[in-house]
């Protein structure tokens, strides 16, 4: 049976935030939250001009087969997590849902307030599913046979339309959360900063504070003294590459400039192939 059409309301984007400000505080989940906006939203390929064929930010990660590609291992949990806040009303569309809990979480985590939009229209049906591969991959071998992560970074993210400068702050979201053997393939079973989590246990984080939004990524990243941290392949470029080092750098010395350029490029990223229903409703997120 199709599902019915949800159209966003300020009612409904009211109800949302509250209920998702209630999970993060519950759940600890900020990471996985701003994993699968950020999922949801990079599948798109700005060469391709129909909605909702074109991917980006409208809410077709809930659909098999799109959940199930290999990127987006462990991202159901973050479905069915707000899946319960979806059940409760339909004042909502999933695509802002999803993009809504991304921003509430970094916020939340202690990162910037995103300027955020809402009204997104939702995919309709697993047919408008973008094929799997359109996600950036963390270490070789790089799915196009592009010689070196600086280069899969850029075909990946020019192809959604960011420059060098968008890809360094937007990799600045690593400053949270964690990489699993069993999901991703990355990083350790555990390591002295996740054993205990809080939430779920285990896995190798990028920084010791973990559920904290600031600059210390681009920092531990620089070192690379703590081999209880990951860096993978897509990070430690940063750091190497002409074209992004200069980035790299202003952001491990200047939070503020990382949370200004962040802000920026997590609102561009979230409204990644967005059709309006019918026209974009500010709301402070
Ligand atoms: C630059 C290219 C990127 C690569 C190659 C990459 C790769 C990865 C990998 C391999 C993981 C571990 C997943 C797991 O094992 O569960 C991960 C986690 C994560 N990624 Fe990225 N990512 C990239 C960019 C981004 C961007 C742009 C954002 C958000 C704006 C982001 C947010 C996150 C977050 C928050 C997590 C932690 C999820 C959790 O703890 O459950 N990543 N990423």
């Amino acid at each position: 049976m199709a599902e019915a059409v949800r159209r966003t309301k300020k009612e409904g984007l009211e109800q949302a935030k509250g209920d998702v400000i209630q999970l993060l505080q519950d759940k600890k989940c900020h990471p996985i939250l701003i994993r699968l906006g950020w999922h949801d939203a990079g599948t798109y390929n700005k060469d391709v001009k129909d909605f909702p064929h074109r991917g980006g930010a409208n809410g077709s990660i809930r659909f098999y087969p799109e959940i199930n590609h290999g990127a987006n291992a462990g991202l159901v949990n973050a479905c069915k997590l707000l899946q319960s806040i979806a059940d409760k009303y339909d004042g909502v569309s999933y695509a802002d849902l999803f993009q809504m809990a991304s921003a509430l979480a970094v916020k939340d985590a202690g990162g910037p307030s995103i300027p955020m939009r809402y009204g997104r229209k939702d995919a309709e049906g697993p047919e408008s599913v973008q094929p799997e591969g359109n996600l950036p991959a963390g270490g070789a071998p790089w799915p196009n046979g592009e010689p070196g992560p600086g280069d899969h970074l850029r075909k990946v993210f020019y192809r959604m339309g960011f420059t060098d400068q968008e890809i360094v702050a937007l990799s600045g979201a690593h400053t949270v959360g964690r990489a699993y053997p069993n999901r991703s393939g990355f990083g350790k079973e555990s390591t002295k900063y996740t054993k205990d989590g809080p939430g779920t246990k285990g896995g190798s984080s990028w920084t010791p504070e973990w559920l904290v939004f600031d600059n210390s990524y681009f920092k531990y990243i620089k070192e690379q003294n703590d081999n209880e941290l990951l860096v993978l392949e897509t990070d430690d470029v940063l750091f190497k590459d002409e074209g992004f080092r200069p980035y790299a750098e202003k952001y491990a010395a200047d939070q503020d400039a990382f949370f200004a350029d962040y802000a920026k490029a997590h609102a561009k990223l979230s409204e990644l192939g967005v059709e309006w229903d019918p026209s974009p409703i500010p709301f402070a997120t």
